[in-house]
């Protein structure tokens, strides 16, 4: 399935979008600021929370592995950014029993918001009950209280069409925000995953937000999803409530291009997905985001 006219068109003009300092410094309210590799510590959770108030405002959450969730809480009290964290990651693999216990240990050390993978996998090979039965259990632990962010592991459907099936259950499921990705997966996050995945979040009529992550590292790359957003959905939808980068890298750029230079002014301050600094291209990352060319 192609994408329909007026999407296309949308992503289109999306990519041609450049950051401004104003756009930028919106993004920074919008950024789930994002660590989560194998070796974190302490040390590094609480070094990545510091980062989490900026001179152009404060992230909208800052989302670590689980064992981090208590650290991440007692950096991050008072600041007012929320207590972001992942359950059934990155594989998507666990059991809907298995899955309603990380949720809810996370919940108990803190956390304030679950990015659960759906079983992709299983999904996609086509199981429907199983995979929602997992969306349903995290859903009934997460409460009313806290926010469930599904995510989809776009780059991983073979077409559109099961991946706005995929959506549109997890909606149903009870997802607050559809996520495109883990992070751990290419490609990640694309332009045309989240036009179909906002635009099955327009058609659903509920207020169910979208957060686009993975290889998201610069500026450049942030203002064409949020332009993309705001094609779909109408301008001022993208709030935090309703829109988040999921990005590791993508902090420092926006500062930049807010004007808050940030280290080394953007010029390749940034981490690749190994955690090693990037070589510097002026955009912010080691990587630079391609969001109109990849899959889905
Ligand atoms: O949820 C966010 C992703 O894990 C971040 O991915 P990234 O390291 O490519 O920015």
């Amino acid at each position: 399935m192609k994408l329909p006219a007026d999407l296309q068109r949308a992503l289109d003009s999306a990519a041609t979008v450049k950051a401004d300092a104003k756009g930028a410094g919106r993004a920074v309210g919008l950024l789930d600021l994002t660590s989560l590799n194998d070796d974190d510590t302490e040390q590094t959770v609480e070094a990545l929370c510091k980062r989490a108030v900026t001179p152009a405002g404060k992230v909208a959450a800052v989302c670590v592995w689980p064992r981090f969730v208590k650290t991440a809480r007692k950096a991050l009290k008072g600041s007012g950014v929320k207590i972001a964290t992942v359950v059934n990651f990155p594989s998507g693999e666990a059991d809907a029993a298995t899955v309603a216990a990380e949720t809810k240990a996370a919940i108990k050390d803190g956390a304030q918001e679950i990015d659960v993978v759906l079983p992709y996998r299983a999904f996609i090979d086509g199981a429907r009950t199983q995979p929602m039965n997992v969306i349903r259990a995290c859903r009934e632990a997460c409460g009313s209280d806290v926010t469930m962010k599904v995510i989809l592991e776009s780059g991983c459907f073979p077409d559109p069409e099961l991946l706005a099936w995929a959506a549109r259950d997890s909606i149903a499921a009870g997802a607050d925000f559809l996520k495109t990705s883990t992070g751990k997966v290419q490609p990640a996050a694309t332009l045309e995953a989240a036009a179909l995945l906002l635009h099955v979040i327009h058609e659903s009529g509920k207020p169910v937000g979208f957060k686009a992550a993975g290889g998201i590292r610069d500026a450049d790359g942030a203002a064409a999803f949020l332009a993309l957003a705001t094609a779909i959905q109408g301008k001022g939808w993208a709030k935090p409530d309703t829109f988040r980068f999921g990005a590791s890298a993508l902090l420092d750029s926006l500062l930049a291009t807010a004007g808050h230079g940030g280290k080394g002014e953007g010029k390749g301050e940034g981490k690749d997905k190994d955690g090693k600094d990037g070589k510097g291209d002026g955009k912010g990352g080691g990587v630079v985001a391609q969001p109109a060319t990849a899959g889905y």
